[in-house]
């Protein structure tokens, strides 16, 4: 069997639902709350079409802000932009993260989802789902809507459509690895495990999955 390694980071504005998408795939369970005071890198290891792999999973928070999207969008194989259906603002997001993505990556260079999350506040929705399609249309890359709260299946469909299309790229183009020089672990695990931040910092720097 085939094992790769790929690197997925997972973009998008505040509390439109990244952690909440993030954990909802690697542990299939939906927790309300998550502390939000850094990134929080996650190894995982996943098997399907024969082939297993090893991704590391990055779910960012305020990159944009603490001045590392560059770092992240060199770092990553793979990328999932997500916003929220109830937020403009999220996709407005969204739509500059594609185009600064589209700008820092060769087109076709990286795999990309832009995720639709929330679709279970249909009443709260001011996003429609053609606008979403039509984001991804404009800059060629896959789209899912997904709730990360009412389910594991739209969440696992769409990281494995992401993670097919980064091993087929990964097979045409061996791109040089870079390292993500620093990362901070702050948030989700604390929720998980119930530690403090500040414990979970010391102790691990990462999450095996
Ligand atoms: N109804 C509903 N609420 C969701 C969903 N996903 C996330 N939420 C809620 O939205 C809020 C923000 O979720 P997070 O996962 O912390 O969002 P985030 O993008 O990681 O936020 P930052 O860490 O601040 O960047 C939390 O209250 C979640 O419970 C969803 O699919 N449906």
């Amino acid at each position: 069997m085939t094992v790769n390694r790929l690197r997925v980071v997972v973009l998008g504005s505040s509390r439109c639902g990244k952690s909440a998408v993030v954990v909802r795939y690697l542990t299939k369970r939906y927790i309300g709350e998550y502390s939000s005071t850094g990134d929080f890198l996650y190894n995982h290891r996943v098997s399907f079409d024969g082939v297993t792999s090893e991704v590391e999973v990055l779910d960012t928070c305020g990159c944009a802000k603490r001045g590392c999207l560059p770092e992240h969008l060199r770092w990553g194989d793979a990328f999932a932009v997500v916003y929220s259906v109830c937020d403009r603002r999220s996709f407005l997001a969204a739509a500059e993260l594609l185009a600064l993505l589209e700008r820092t990556r060769l087109p076709g260079c990286a795999a990309v989802t832009l995720l639709g999350n929330k679709r279970d506040l249909e009443h709260a929705r001011v996003v429609k789902t053609e606008e979403g399609q039509e984001l991804s249309l404009r800059f060629g890359c896959q789209f899912y809507e997904v709730s990360a709260a009412e389910s594991c299946a739209g969440a696992a469909l769409a990281f494995h459509a992401l993670l097919r299309e980064a091993r087929a790229l990964a097979l045409l183009l061996p791109a040089p690895r870079r390292k993500l020089a620093a990362y901070s672990v702050s948030k989700v695990i604390g929720s998980i495990l119930g530690l403090s931040n500040k414990s979970v910092r010391k102790k691990r720097p990462s999450l095996s999955i």
